[in-house]
């Protein structure tokens, strides 16, 4: 199976910065040698607590798609959500603002602007406005890379808690050295999602395993796993191998790609038939 990422920009306006009641986010216990499952027990943190062990599906349309409306990202959200997923991730902040008002899971909000570099949730503008939409965590690029407002990531989930000083920040990161400079940045949550698509590490087929064995053996965060996780097998290993939650996007949530996968087998299949019968 192929996966198709589309890249993309939106054009979105931000909304006024306004802080939400509650308690600082304390997301995750210190270093220690218990096995990675069981690290991070006993937070507390009533968001990771529901998120932990569960599938997380992440509903998204690209720039020209048929679905690329707010309404229909909110309703295959909520249809996620009767499926069993713990949280959903959307983009956009027209998305997040419906999602946010009809589902009652955690939301992982970002803004996607660009389509090269650094362009999920990019700058701390970006990531305060998604804040604003009541997202519960906000997930931002978490690589090394420099970002465009120049601010070092450590600077900008300083900034964002300043405002909202509850929020949850999760770090997309792209390799274990992006990972082990998240978690001291203060990241609560340690993402795999963009491991393939910086040039750190190969685009696997399926999980990258490999770096999800690495970050659990050498960070302390909650290991969100995302990226090419295609079949239910693939999101029982990931949690096997120490990830906190996983998540699910084109597999679940991209029609498109999805008819694409069975298109191909089917086509396949009868070139194989017609070679077998001589047709
Ligand atoms: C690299 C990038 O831009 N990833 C984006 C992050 O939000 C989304 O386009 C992905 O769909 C998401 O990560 C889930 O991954 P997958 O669709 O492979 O299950």
């Amino acid at each position: 199976m192929s996966s198709q990422i589309t890249p993309e920009t939106t054009p979105e306006t931000t909304s006024p910065a306004s802080p939400q009641p509650g308690a600082q986010a304390t997301a995750s216990a210190p270093p220690d040698s218990r096995p990675r499952q069981d690290r991070g027990a006993g937070s507390g943190h009533p968001v990771l607590e529901a998120i932990r062990g569960g599938l997380i599906a992440s509903a998204q349309a690209y720039p020209g798609e048929p679905m690329r409306d707010p309404r229909t990202m909110d309703q295959v959200a909520q249809a996620c959500v009767r499926g069993g997923a713990v949280a959903i991730r959307a983009q956009g902040l027209a998305d997040l603002e419906l999602i946010n008002q009809h589902v009652e899971v955690p939301v992982i909000g970002l803004w996607k602007d660009g389509h090269e570099g650094v362009f999920i949730t990019p700058t701390l503008k970006h990531a305060v406005a998604v804040a604003a939409t009541g997202c519960q965590i906000v997930a931002l690029d978490g690589t090394r890379r420099e970002r465009p407002d120049g601010l070092s990531l450590a600077r900008t989930i300083e900034g964002l808690r300043e405002a909202f000083p509850q929020i949850l920040v999760m770090a997309d990161c792209g390799c274990l050295e992006d990972a082990r400079c998240a978690q001291d940045a203060g990241a609560d949550l340690l993402g795999t999602t963009l491991a393939g698509y910086t040039g750190q590490r190969p685009a696997t087929q399926g999980p990258d395993l490999e770096l999800v064995d690495q970050i659990a053996a050498a960070c302390q965060r909650p290991l969100i796993v995302e990226g090419r996780v295609h079949t239910p097998d693939q999101a029982a290993a990931a949690m096997e191998r120490g990830a906190w939650a996983v998540v699910v996007g084109t597999a679940i949530t991209h029609p498109t790609t999805i008819t694409s996968w069975f298109v191909e087998a089917v086509s396949g299949a009868q070139s194989a038939h017609r070679s077998a019968v001589g047709g």
